[in-house]
């Protein structure tokens, strides 16, 4: 069975909560937009896909228990501050409401759109792979960070269910966990030969000859073409161009903010010190060093090799 993040059903929203995984496999029932808003901040849902889509039928319960719309969308929207989908969606569904449109149809479109979004640049990214690639990426854009399929994670099961014979990299994605806890328990349900790396192991990789090609996903994209993404994609850019290996980011076209034309301009989300210093109450730094712990950097479009949405390839630099 398909992956799913969240499920609407019934009025309600049920959330897989990803801090547990994987060790345990644990659904929430979430019935408001205050319960939505605290589950995207905490992270029980996260990837920008997934952020917009779960912030929709937040929307739409906090409306539909007769809240001020304008309070609702303000709380939802001040749940994470740099993946573009939250703002999309949301606008959406703003805009729904003010012209008086099925907010419900409009959150199930937002779901569709980008479950179809998915499996579109799948196939388009799918032809950019060649066989027996071993293709490194980076935080968790798959099944979980989407509506379903996933994107850069989308284009890496197009390219094994095509019988391309690819072989995966796994960064784990300091601090937080998301290659070796979440990419890595999607490719193992489907028996998708993979290794988990620590983030540091990608340059020597590359410099070995390695690795074919990195594709990335990403949280917000400007109209020049710079990414935001999971802290730790600047750095592997920089490596991939060094080394000559081709770096592709794949991202639906609900992830380019159409007002911003630089990536200096996007709000870089900074977390809590803590989750650099601990994980699952173990702690493994001292308790009196500070830390700093920001969630995405900026890859500049020079570094990138090609962009694949929905609607086709695109090539910034
Ligand atoms: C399809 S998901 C793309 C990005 O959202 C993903 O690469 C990422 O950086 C997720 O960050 P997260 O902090 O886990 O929400």
């Amino acid at each position: 069975m398909e992956i799913k993040a969240f499920r609407w059903e019934s009025g309600k929203l049920l959330l897989l909560d990803q801090r547990k995984l994987p060790e345990v496999e644990e659904w929430v029932v979430l019935e408001d937009h205050l319960q939505t808003a605290q589950a995207i901040k905490d992270m029980m849902v996260r990837g920008a896909p997934a952020i917009g889509c779960v912030a929709a039928y937040g929307f739409l319960m906090g409306v539909r228990k007769g809240e001020d719309p304008k309070v609702v969308y303000e709380t939802l929207k001040n749940t994470r501050p740099t993946a573009y989908n939250l703002f999309y969606a949301l606008n959406r569904m703003m805009e729904a409401y003010q012209r008086g449109e099925d907010l419900e149809a409009t959150a199930r479109a937002i779901e569709e759109e980008d479950y179809l979004a998915n499996r579109k640049m799948a196939k388009i990214g799918n032809e950019l792979i060649p066989k027996n690639a071993r293709i490194l990426t980076h935080c968790n854009t798959g099944a979980l960070a989407t509506a379903g399929h996933g994107t850069a994670l989308g284009v890496i099961r197009e390219a094994h269910y095509s019988n391309k014979s690819i072989f995966v990299w796994v960064d784990e994605t300091r601090p937080y966990l998301q290659g070796s806890r979440l990419t890595a328990w999607e490719l193992s349900k489907e028996n998708i030969p993979h290794k988990i790396i620590t983030d540091s192991t990608a340059g020597f990789l590359m410099k070995k000859g390695f690795v074919d090609c990195v594709i990335v996903g990403a949280d917000r994209i400007t109209k020049r073409g710079d990414v935001a993404n999971k802290i730790g994609t600047y750095a592997l850019s920089v490596l991939a161009k060094v080394h000559g290996i081709p770096f592709y980011v794949v991202a639906p076209s609900s992830t380019i903010d159409p007002n911003i034309e630089s990536g200096e301009d996007i709000p870089i989300e900074e977390r809590f010190e803590e989750e650099v210093k601990a994980f699952k109450n173990c702690q493994f730094a001292p308790k009196e060093s500070p830390a700093l712990h920001l969630a995405f950097d900026i890859t500049p479009a020079e570094n990138i090799t090609a962009i694949i949405t929905e609607k086709g390839i695109w090539k910034p630099s």
